[in-house]
């Protein structure tokens, strides 16, 4: 009788962002199923106690490291990292981004720069310089973080739509060119989910639904987003590559509109 393999035990993952949020969920998740997770943010002191708990509290083992995913160099150095303690990558998400939101009028170029290079940069340096281990080891498979931003638009995210909308184009592109190297590239599109930085940067600090009336869907959690990214990796999902999967629940009941979110 099949039965799904959802099985990520003895594999290295690097993720990035990982210190709060989505991204520490996705370490979490990962190394309670037995992975060796690697993840960075730019605070040691800040990835430190993630890492202590998936060591002391999981089956797997983390290494933190610090690393603005920004800087190619740091990239390289968290990959040389990851190498020397676990061995290649086999799995790489690239879960670091942020925002603010701001009219386009009112972004200036250092803050367009900013946005651009966290979420789409940062997701180039990583992907280069882990996918030439992972050729050379064989494979791989890659999730990165796009958004609902990236799917429709929404006022004042214009430089963080852009960014995520290339995103979903490099994944797709990614998975062509490196499906002869045996690496899956996906991609995940959340809705809103409640973390420190939407709180900080929405000002949405509890599961109430947020005073926009065209929100209509509930905030997700950001494991719902970590049992996603946990599928994607594992080899129940070895059937796809290049796609990019939407997660942002059900509308609430009684709703009308074809898009919880209300983004055109
Ligand atoms: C309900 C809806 C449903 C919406 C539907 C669902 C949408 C989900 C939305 C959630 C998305 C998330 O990612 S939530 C996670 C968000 N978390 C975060 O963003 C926290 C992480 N933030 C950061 O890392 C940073 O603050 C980040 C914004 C990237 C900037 O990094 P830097 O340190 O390089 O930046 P700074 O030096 O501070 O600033 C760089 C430039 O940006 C400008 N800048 C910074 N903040 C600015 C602002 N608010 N307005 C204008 N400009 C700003 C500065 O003036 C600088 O330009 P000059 O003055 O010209 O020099
Ligand atoms: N939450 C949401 O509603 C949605 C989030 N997303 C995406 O999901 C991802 C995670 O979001 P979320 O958990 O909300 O974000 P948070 O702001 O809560 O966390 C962001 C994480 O990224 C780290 N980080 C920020 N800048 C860098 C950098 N330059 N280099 C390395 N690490 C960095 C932060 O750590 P530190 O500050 O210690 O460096 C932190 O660990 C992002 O890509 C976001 O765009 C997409 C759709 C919706």
């Amino acid at each position: 009788m099949h039965e799904p393999d959802y099985a990520v035990a003895g594999k290295t993952a690097i993720v990035t962002g990982a210190s709060q949020g989505i991204g520490r969920a996705i370490a979490e998740t990962l190394g309670a199923s037995g992975a060796n997770v690697v993840i960075c943010s730019r605070a040691q002191e800040r990835v430190d106690p993630v890492a202590e708990g998936i060591d002391e509290e999981t089956e797997g083992a983390a290494l933190a490291v610090e690393c603005n995913v920004r800087e190619r160099e740091q990239v390289e150095a968290l990959v040389d990292a990851t190498v020397e303690e676990f061995g290649a990558p086999d799995v790489l998400v690239n879960n670091a981004g942020g925002e603010f939101v701001a009219p386009f009028e009112d972004i200036s170029p250092n803050g367009w720069n900013a946005i651009v290079d966290l979420n789409l940069n940062g997701t180039v340096h990583c992907s280069q310089v882990a996918g030439e281990v992972m050729r050379e080891n064989g494979g791989g498979s890659i999730v990165n973080l796009s958004s609902v931003n990236g799917q429709h638009a929404a006022p004042g995210e214009s430089h963080y739509g852009a960014a995520k909308a290339a995103i979903i184009r490099l994944t797709e592109t990614l998975a062509v060119e490196w499906a002869p190297h045996g690496i899956r590239v996906n991609c995940v599109a959340p809705g809103l989910v409640q973390t420190p930085g939407v709180a900080e940067t929405l000002g949405i600090e509890s599961e109430q639904m947020p005073a926009r009336e065209t929100v209509d869907r509930r905030i997700g959690h950001a494991e719902e987003i970590a049992d996603l990214v946990q599928f994607l990796v594992s080899p129940a999902a070895s059937f796809m590559t290049g796609e990019t999967v939407t997660a942002k629940g059900v509308p609430k009941p009684g709703n009308s509109m074809s898009d919880g979110l209300g983004l055109e």
